[in-house]
């Protein structure tokens, strides 16, 4: 089955650069696809191109396999039959709610039938005959939602509409939202700059960069096989080794790490995150036994540690007097700064990169 939106090699020229530079990217039905990256690298402007509000430079928008815009055509964003809710929920203030939702719809029997369903879905019921000020910000957004809803459009196109919200009420709204979607089997892509936003509601991340897609994948395996440095780093802290190829091997404080492809002498980057670090009080201070998965222990000084609720942070200098490694402990651990300890690293979540250097990056 075709995609429900396939967009191929969009550009957008703007301020003498491409902000959207080659973008492909296809959302099937009932699937969320979120469109992450930092500030300022092009995904409200893929969006605002997808949703016929703004149009490309170069290349093709096809909705239900449809095209919709290229060099030639372009189908007005009324027309896409798309929803769209951006970050100002925009509901028309001398509107009943019941009203702002029937706004699209037709004005006859089966619209009032609808409404009602939608005001349950979003828990409103009994809220039709208020006005947008008397809601809450949450209260709002929920009606924003009801009535991108309401024509039953098969995909809805969502630019960062949680993020005027309280943060105490923004997981609750998030996981209510994506319940009506999926209820809804609406098609969705959400743009989002939040990592956990991302994890919590996609079901693929597209991860943005330079108004490119530098990788998409579904959550798990972004995480745990990012494209390169930053996509790991996007996620979380990491630790970064550095090191230098010698026969397909580099050599780290915790023993070798496979290089493959990489060129004799070629810098890299030995990536991991902190709560892959283990901490290991065996034997005495002479240091855990070397596993397969785990390796060679290495030994460091603690230079802090941090209590950060229900984890600890502690950071550490190598033996070898120039790496540092973060990790991340559960609960209160908070040794002094000069105890020596044990460490060791999952094998298997470490990562490879050959290092870019500033001109390069
Ligand atoms: N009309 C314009 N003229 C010149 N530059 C523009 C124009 N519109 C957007 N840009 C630039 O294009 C880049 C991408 O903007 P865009 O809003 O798509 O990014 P974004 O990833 O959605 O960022 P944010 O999360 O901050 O909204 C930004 O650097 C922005 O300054």
């Amino acid at each position: 089955m075709a995609p429900l939106l396939h967009v191929e090699g969009l550009v957008r020229h703007l301020g003498g650069r491409n902000v959207v530079d080659n973008i492909s990217l296809s959302v099937p039905a009932g699937q969320v696809t979120c469109l992450l990256g930092p500030s300022g690298c092009g995904k409200s402007t893929t969006l605002r191109i997808i949703a016929g509000v703004d149009r490309q430079d170069a290349g093709v928008v096809r909705l239900n396999g449809q095209i919709v815009s290229d060099d030639t055509r372009h189908v007005p964003a009324e027309r896409r039959g798309v929803g769209l809710m951006f970050q100002d929920f925009a509901l028309f203030p001398h509107l009943t709610v019941a009203q702002n939702i029937a706004f699209g719809l037709p004005k006859d029997a089966t619209s009032t039938v609808r409404v009602q369903d939608l005001l349950n879905r979003v828990d409103l019921a009994g809220y039709g005959e208020k006005h947008p000020h008397e809601l809450s910000g949450g209260e709002q957004q929920r009606v924003a939602l009801a009535r991108a809803l309401a024509p039953r459009p098969k995909i809805m196109l969502m630019d960062e509409p949680f993020s005027g919200l309280d943060n105490r009420l923004r997981d609750e709204i998030r996981d209510a939202t994506l319940s009506v979607l999926k209820q809804e089997g609406t098609a969705v892509l959400l743009v989002t700059h939040e990592p956990d936003e991302a994890m919590r509601m996609a079901d693929e991340i597209a991860l943005m960069r330079d108004g490119r897609i530098v990788q998409q994948a579904a959550p798990y395996n972004i995480y745990n096989a990012p494209a390169d440095c930053a996509a790991a780093g996007f996620f979380s802290d990491i630790n970064i080794l550095n090191g230098e190829v010698h026969g397909a091997l580099t050599e780290t404080p915790f023993g070798q790490f496979l290089a493959p492809g990489l060129s004799e002498g070629a810098e890299v980057d030995i990536v991991f995150r902190p709560q892959h670090v283990r901490i290991d009080f065996d034997r005495n201070g002479q240091g855990p036994h070397p596993t397969a998965a785990e390796g060679t222990p290495a030994r460091g000084t603690v230079l802090r540690a941090r209590f950060m609720g229900k984890e600890s942070l502690v950071e550490f200098l190598m033996d070898d007097g120039t790496s540092r490694v973060t990790a991340t402990v559960p609960a209160v651990f908070l040794p002094k700064p000069g105890t020596i300890l044990w460490l060791s690293i999952r094998r298997d979540r470490c990562f490879v990169f050959p290092r870019k250097t500033s001109a390069a990056a």
